[in-house]
């Protein structure tokens, strides 16, 4: 094997690279793309950037029909960045903190020439990096030295495909809620975040396995927010679990339904200002919903189960396990009792969302 990154490997640095500010080139033969995610983009860094050439940011839908921005490009819209405007204009058109108190005006100058599709991939590796959706780039032939670059046909398959994922450690854990258990790492290729499988008891694989997908909620988890439904899910899955003597809870960091949790907090800023749960992410410039759940499908089938009778309201929980190979023999409800702080938000799941609660 050659000691040079995988194209996997170049899409990990560029993560990283746009988390602290870098610029990444995305590449397709002669024709290239010097692009920065405008959230952490610098005055400095956008000046030298510019001087390659005219600069064009690009939001996602949901953020430019916030914005009043028009769709040319289907599911984002293109943006010719104005000569006066810098590293702030960036942020407020990224970030809707700033939509009530800074709003940004247009006139916008949509840019309709030329390909769309540069700035779409820079979007979803944003998105991948877990920042905002919103970036902006120049088109280039030439660039500096030192710069990742990615080819876009390589870069587009590993950002659509699941992320392989290894085991690096498991122990023994008694639980006060599941009682005896064992607590499995698993770690992705590409630098991600790890995500983790508590075994309760020893399941028989060759039959379905009482099984939760559990998508990391820090808030609810953790801290005993009432926002939500998490923490009582959790422990309740915990506790039927150990009520059964086996099973297993499948805890994916996948916090904010895949945003992360500072896009989180975003969300619930703009949940104070009376937008739902979904309006939120929309406003952000996400989808409803971010997550990547065949992580979870792979995951059993690596521990050896095929079939699970699984604890969820989710019908795409249940939709993603059979598309990905695992059998749902039994879809089992996990409901809690509302609380006065989450039951609009559990109104919005049934409503908007499908949930069966
Ligand atoms: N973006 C965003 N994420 C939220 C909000 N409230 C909770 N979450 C996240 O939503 C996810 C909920 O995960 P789950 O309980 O596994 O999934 P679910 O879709 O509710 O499905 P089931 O609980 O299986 O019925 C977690 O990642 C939470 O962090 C919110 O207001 N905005
Ligand atoms: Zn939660």
């Amino acid at each position: 094997m050659s000691l040079l990154p995988s194209t996997s490997d170049l899409v990990a640095r560029a993560r990283s690279d746009l988390r602290v500010g870098l610029p990444v080139v995305l590449q397709e033969g002669n024709a290239a793309l010097i692009v920065m995610a405008c959230e952490t983009a610098s005055d400095a860094r956008l000046t030298a950037m510019r001087a390659l050439g005219p600069a064009v940011a690009a939001i996602t839908g949901w953020r430019a029909e916030t914005l009043k921005v028009r769709v040319y490009d289907g599911d984002i819209a293109r943006i010719v960045m104005p000569s006066d405007a810098g590293a702030l204009w960036l942020k407020e058109l990224a970030d809707p903190a700033c939509d009530l108190n800074a709003p940004l005006r247009g006139p916008f100058r949509e840019e309709r020439e030329g390909t769309a599709a540069f700035h779409r991939a820079a979007l979803m590796l944003a998105k991948s990096a877990q920042l905002l959706p919103a970036v902006v780039g120049v088109q280039v032939t030439q660039w500096p030295d030192g710069l990742t670059v990615l080819p876009m046909a390589a870069t587009l398959d590993d950002l659509a495909s699941a992320t392989p994922l290894a085991p690096v450690a498991a122990a023994r854990l008694p639980m006060a809620l599941a009682g005896a258990g064992r607590l499995h790492i698993f770690r992705p290729n590409n630098a991600e975040i790890e995500h983790y499988a508590i075994e309760v008891g020893r399941p028989d694989r060759s039959k379905p396995v009482l099984a939760r997908l559990h998508s990391a909620c820090f808030t609810g988890d953790v801290l005993g927010s009432l926002k939500c439904d998490c923490g009582p899910q959790l422990h309740g899955a915990l506790s039927e679990m150990g009520a059964a003597g086996e099973g297993v809870l499948l805890y994916l960091n996948q916090e904010g339904r895949g945003i992360g949790l500072a896009n989180k907090m975003r969300a619930y800023a703009l949940q104070d200002q009376g937008f739902d749960t979904v309006e939120a992410n929309h406003r952000l410039g996400f989808e409803d919903d971010e997550r990547d759940f065949r992580i979870g499908a792979d995951l059993l089938r690596r521990m050896g189960f095929a079939s699970v009778r699984l604890m969820t309201n989710n019908p795409r929980k249940v939709e993603m396990m059979d598309a990905e190979g695992i059998a749902v023999t039994e879809r089992v409800p996990l409901i809690i009792d509302p609380n006065l702080h989450n039951a609009a938000y559990l109104d919005v799941k049934r409503e908007k969302s499908g949930h069966m609660l």
